[in-house]
């Protein structure tokens, strides 16, 4: 689980944040949806350490990461999994040299435990095939599998994800947040996902905030959601004329 509270962040005299606060759940698939530039991105920073904020915590099943020592800071880090926008890979290593890249930097593990990680990761991925490949070599979907299993590669408690269906095309949309779904279960992960994806929300948002200009305006289960008396939030969920006409229907 992990809890924020109160979390403000101005840059510039402006402000990005406005006493955020939240609580995210364990095994749960936890959505922060929201217009452009409405603080989604910094909020996800605040919460793994890239920006500090200007005020508020962030508490790791009770551990208050700003207010921690560098040991347990370090340990907090270790024990999460974050899925870049884009995938962020490195494009002159092997999918296989990506994904064992955490392993490298953090562990003494051996060569062969490293490898037995790195398989079990990639097949988790369904791309135990491709692992002598380059980034160049596979589609945007397989990107981003391959960006999931290095996010997983250290076994992560809390899983991070900045727009994973961005760039794709529906049906591997779908594909991606069903693996992050299955994977949020197995291994009773908490996982916060930035998405502005509404189908997203309707499958996989076990628990959803809005943000608007930096305020939380709704949270909630993704079933409550198109009963929402939020002007803002309507204007977003229906800006989807799809959602707009089965609104309709459901409620002729
Ligand atoms: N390092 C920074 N310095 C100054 N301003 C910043 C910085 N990072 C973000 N901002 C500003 O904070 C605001 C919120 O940005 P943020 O990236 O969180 O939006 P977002 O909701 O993630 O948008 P999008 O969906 O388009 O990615 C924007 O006005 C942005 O310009």
């Amino acid at each position: 689980m992990i809890e924020i509270k109160d979390i403000n962040k101005a840059f510039n005299g402006k402000t990005v944040l406005k006493s955020v606060s939240s609580t995210f759940k364990e095994g749960e698939i936890n959505l922060i949806i929201g217009g452009s530039g409405t603080g989604k991105s910094v909020l996800l920073k605040c919460m793994i350490g890239l920006i500090k904020p200007d005020h508020g915590n962030v508490l790791y099943n009770g551990r208050d990461f700003y207010n921690s020592d560098k040991d347990t800071k370090q340990a907090i880090r270790r024990e999460m999994g974050v899925l870049f926008q884009g995938g962020a890979l490195f494009d002159s290593q092997t999918v296989e040299q990506n994904v064992r890249f955490p392993l490298d930097m953090l562990t003494d593990i051996s060569p062969k435990e490293k490898k037995e990680r790195v398989d079990f990761c990639l097949q988790r991925v369904g791309l135990e095939a491709s692992g002598k490949r380059m980034p160049s070599e596979i589609s945007g979907g397989m990107k981003k599998r391959v960006g999931i299993a290095r996010a997983i590669v250290m076994n992560p408690k809390y899983l991070f994800c900045d727009e994973p269906n961005s760039g794709l095309d529906p049906l591997t949309s779908v594909k991606i947040d069903e693996l992050i779904k299955e994977i949020t279960d197995e291994y009773k992960i908490t996982t916060v996902i930035i998405t502005h994806d509404m189908n997203s929300v309707m499958e996989i948002g076990q628990n959803v905030m809005f943000l608007y200009q930096g305020d939380k305006l709704w949270e909630g289960v993704n079933s409550d959601i198109t009963k929402t008396t939020v002007p803002e939030l309507n204007e977003f969920i229906f800006a989807n004329k799809l959602l707009r006409d089965a609104a309709k229907e459901s409620n002729c």
